[in-house]
């Protein structure tokens, strides 16, 4: 269990985590997503205990993570996957964490075996490529067989086998009853890895949702000539292309009465599942921060 509670993070004037509230959950995967900037790092590292809050708390199973005996047992973390020495193997690599928190060499064995890099095992870590970095990270992050796993951009630079790989794995941790939390840009993979998700924006909670409730969403998609005096009423029309309007929070009924009522002719009216993108679109519409000015 993770417990995040008014976590904030100043640098300098900059807010890069502002006043987190949060309980991440054992059995359950959690994405956790926003755009460039939102704070998603920030938040890791204060977990991990290498950002100190400007102020609130971050606990790991109701302790600080300093405060923990052999933190590797509890929490294991990939924040940065070529963050290990070039020159030593990916066997070395681990025997090193391992021994710093007494645990056996035979389990680097077992985490090399689940990660499918027994046979690179022996070659310097500064000769992999990304895939085999991360793949080489989450090995480390599985090595104390930790309740809880925290994974920055796990799938980042790994292969389609490789990242169908890592959601069977998370999926199968949360299933024994671990605490999973993930963060990432692929919006389609999150879409099939996580139960949950909590979404920031600039620092904020803009929404944690489960992911069923998230794409429960349902959409209204309207065709039609001159489609503009719906749009002016309704504050959540988008333009999804120019005579056609995508409006979230009202159902096809509501929506065919006010064109009635506008006098408008419409082409098409129907009722569309929204994909975790779109939704994920909608709700940091607001909080781009570094976005291009399309
Ligand atoms: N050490 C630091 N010093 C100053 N500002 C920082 C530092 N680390 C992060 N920031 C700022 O804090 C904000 C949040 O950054 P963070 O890396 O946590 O975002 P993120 O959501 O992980 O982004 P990305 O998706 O790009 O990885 C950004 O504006 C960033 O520039």
């Amino acid at each position: 269990m993770i417990t995040l509670r008014g976590l904030t993070k100043r640098y300098g004037g900059k807010t890069a985590v502002d006043d987190l509230t949060l309980e991440l959950t054992p059995g359950t995967v959690t994405g956790f997503l926003g755009p460039n900037g939102a704070g998603k790092s920030t938040t890791m590292r204060a977990i991990l205990g290498l950002d100190a809050p400007t102020s609130g708390t971050a606990l790991i199973d109701g302790r600080r993570y300093a405060d923990l005996h052999r933190p590797l047992r509890t929490i294991g973390a990939l924040l940065d996957a070529k963050a290990v020495h070039p020159a030593r193997s990916g066997r070395d690599h681990l025997r090193a964490v391992a021994l710093s928190q007494a645990i056996p060499f035979s389990r680097v064995e077992e985490v090399l075996a689940l990660t499918g890099m027994t046979d690179a095992a022996r070659r310097r870590a500064g000769t992999y490529s990304l895939g085999m970095s991360q793949r080489l990270g989450i090995a480390g992050a599985l090595l104390g067989d930790p309740q809880v796993l925290m994974l920055d951009e796990p799938v980042n630079g790994l292969d389609p086998d490789g990242v169908r790989w890592i959601r069977t794995l998370l999926r199968s941790l949360a299933a024994e009853g671990r605490t999973v939390f993930i963060s990432s840009h692929l919006m389609s993979e999150m879409e099939r890895t996580a139960d949950r998700l909590v979404i920031l924006g600039q620092g904020r909670l803009i929404a944690d949702e489960t992911m069923e409730r998230l794409l429960a969403g349902a959409q209204v998609r309207v065709r039609g000539p001159q489609l503009r005096p719906l749009a002016e009423i309704l504050r959540a029309a988008r333009w999804t292309g120019p005579d056609e309007l995508t409006i979230a929070g009202h159902t096809t009924e509501e929506i065919g009465r006010r064109a009635h009522e506008l006098g408008l002719v419409l082409s098409e009216l129907r009722s569309v599942e929204s994909s975790l993108e779109e939704s994920y679109m909608r709700l940091t519409a607001n909080s781009i921060e570094y976005g291009a000015q399309a």
